[in-house]
């Protein structure tokens, strides 16, 4: 039954229905009842396998097809009218001609299944900093992972206006040549289609949170971000928040359920998680910067998550999750991933359904892109600033990537201008969530590259505007967990003792501690990070702090390279702080 009299969504989803043609069109009112009728459903056809319901209450296994098993940026497309409204870093093509070949391949595409309605929000419903949008999908592997992710259902309907976001996604026969990822940021439309991966067709997440949300963003005088929310809870009880920028796979669901070392936790330090994905920020009436996490759920990287380096994530994951592409444990019907523990499962099938042992292993168990979407409320560290429709204050925003070398492992940006400078010039050995080769180093300014859905140098020209509006602006520092040593491995420990450098960070942003000017910005005394209680030496701590200049020469020479194709579009003020580097790295 259609839930809204709202004749502009229902003529939108009857030109859809005419295109698509499925046999029926279920509308999506969140009710338990529902979702689990689609759950029984989906086991019965394979869709999705029921887990251990003991063990893992609520749980459910799915496998994407293997050719379909993460991001595709090369199918991903920006299409406003004029191509240089997109940029360098997008794919575009002419609005018109998308159409017209997203409508050849749609046509008819859900024949033969059941399109469901799914009306959702993005952040808090009723908030002034909502947002809605429908997501019309043939997959029930959608319907339940957006069920998790976003305030769905009959919540949402009243909000629905003029304004809302209009997304189509259709498996089709997932043929990768055909597979499409399109926004259209001018009519606030995402259609999806050859694809049944969550980042690309949850589109609530990157489609809308992320390049939809950028453009409303940059129209509106706020930012739509790639970044964690984490507030940390000192011994006197206050909390201060922090936002992190990391490129996919490279730590912001650890940083954002992160649990201080023992030492810190007996002296009353606490670590509240909330967000580890996207922050919308918006300029406060304090004149402070506020965050608020978008979404309702996780969808975070299963392999590497254990007991020892991510417990809350774990324990996130217990009830009410659906696993995408990791092993099944045949002995007690439960999941494995590489890094879950020490000991392999004796029976299991691997990530694509073949047997699988640790003695006969071709390849790894779970997919290294393997994914949990899991409920935030299941999080033990969850904030309880997490439905709060106005977010958080921001002390800090954090830049980081892999760097096996020239990044340290903290320093601070100058000023804001700086800081944008520092963001726009984050680069990152690639990883397994999207498709190319893994290691490679590319450029990812603030972690937005395959996120930003317009033009680059406009999206950094629109950081640099923000600065005029806050009256009391975040610090901006950089931090690198991923310095690694002669024999490839990483010198840093690491995931909870990263709290020693968020000490650091937010000792910065209150004047509590000093640092060294360098060429690249404010470093830490060695002396000013803790390291009670962990296998770091002084010595080992002052490399992971030093600046190679003749690294950082050449660094300058990549972001030349990098910043070329933005031609007359790049921002003076970056070029002035690029100009500012190589000055102090002058001999
Ligand atoms: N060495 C090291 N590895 C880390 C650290 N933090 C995270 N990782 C590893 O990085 C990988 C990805 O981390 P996540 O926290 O899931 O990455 P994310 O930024 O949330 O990724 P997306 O969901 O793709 O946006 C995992 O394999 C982690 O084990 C760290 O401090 N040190
Ligand atoms: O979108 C996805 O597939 C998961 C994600 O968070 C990312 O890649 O940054
Ligand atoms: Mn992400």
């Amino acid at each position: 039954m259609e839930l809204t009299k709202n004749r502009a969504v229902l003529d939108w989803i009857d030109q859809q229905v005419k295109l698509t043609q499925p046999d029926q069109v279920i509308w999506i009112d969140g009710s338990e009842q529902q979702l689990e009728a689609l759950r029984k459903e989906a086991c019965a056809t394979g869709e999705l396998h029921e887990l251990n319901q003991e063990k893992l209450p609520g749980c459910y296994l799915h496998r994407s097809d293997p050719s379909d098993v993460a991001r595709v940026e090369s199918r991903t497309f920006i299409c406003c009218k004029k191509q240089e409204d997109a940029g360098p870093t997008n794919n575009w093509m002419d609005p018109e001609e998308m159409y017209a070949k997203l409508h050849r391949l749609y046509d008819g595409s859900m024949k033969g299944r059941t399109m469901y309605v799914i009306p959702y929000c993005m952040g808090v419903v009723g908030s002034p900093f909502a947002k809605y949008g429908i997501e019309l999908t043939d997959s029930i592997y959608v319907v339940l992972n957006m069920a998790i992710m976003t305030r769905a259902g009959q919540k949402a309907v009243p909000y629905l206006d003029e304004q809302f976001i209009k997304g189509l996604h259709a498996r089709a026969n997932l043929d990768p040549e055909e597979r499409y990822i399109v926004q259209f940021p001018e009519d606030n439309v995402i259609m999806s289609i050859n694809s049944g991966y969550g980042g690309n067709v949850l589109q609530g997440k990157k489609c809308f949170a992320l390049r939809i949300a950028s453009n409303l963003g940059r129209q509106e005088g706020w930012l739509a971000e790639h970044m964690l929310i984490l507030g940390i809870q000192n011994p006197q009880g206050e909390v201060r928040y922090i936002t992190g920028a990391f490129p996919s796979a490279c730590g912001k669901t650890n940083l954002a359920m992160l649990i201080p070392p023992e030492g810190y936790q007996k002296n009353g330090w606490k670590c509240w998680c909330v967000g580890d994905d996207i922050a919308w920020i918006r300029v406060g009436e304090d004149g402070r910067l506020w965050a608020v996490n978008p979404e309702k759920g996780f969808f975070g990287v299963a392999p590497g998550t254990n007991a020892k380096s991510n417990p809350n994530a774990l324990a996130t994951t217990q009830k009410g999750t659906i696993f995408t592409n990791v092993a099944l444990n045949l002995d007690d019907n439960t999941v494995w991933w590489e890094k879950l523990d020490k000991h392999p499962p004796e029976h299991a099938l691997d990530w694509r359904g073949n047997p699988w042992s640790p003695e006969t292993a071709q390849g790894p168990a779970a997919h290294p892109n393997s994914r949990f979407t899991a409920p935030a409320e299941n999080c033990p560290c969850i904030s309880p600033e997490f439905n709060n429709p106005h977010g958080v204050p921001i002390s800090a925003i954090i830049f980081g990537g892999r760097r096996a070398k020239t990044a340290p492992l903290v320093y601070q940006s100058r000023n804001w201008r700086h800081g944008v400078f520092v963001g726009s010039i984050m680069a990152s050995e690639k990883t397994a969530a999207a498709e190319g080769t893994v290691g490679e180093t590319r450029r990812d300014p603030m972690a937005m590259l395959p996120f930003c859905g317009y033009h680059m140098a406009d999206y950094w020209q629109h950081w640099l505007d923000m600065e005029r509006d806050i009256a009391h602006p975040p610090k901006i520092f950089n931090v690198n967990w991923f310095r690694t040593d002669e024999k490839g491995e990483f010198i840093w420990p690491g995931f909870g003792e990263n709290m020693r450098v968020v000490e650091w960070i937010l000792k910065r942003c209150f004047d509590e501690v000093g640092a060294r000017e360098t060429e690249i910005g404010y470093l830490p005394n060695p002396e000013d990070i803790n390291l009670e209680g962990i296998d770091v030496s002084r010595e080992t701590l002052a490399g992971l702090l030093s600046v190679d200049r003749d690294l950082w020469r050449k660094e300058t020479e990549g972001i030349h390279s990098f910043y070329a194709q933005f031609g007359d579009k790049l921002p003076q003020a970056l070029r002035e702080e690029l100009a500012g580097l190589e000055d102090r790295l002058k001999d």
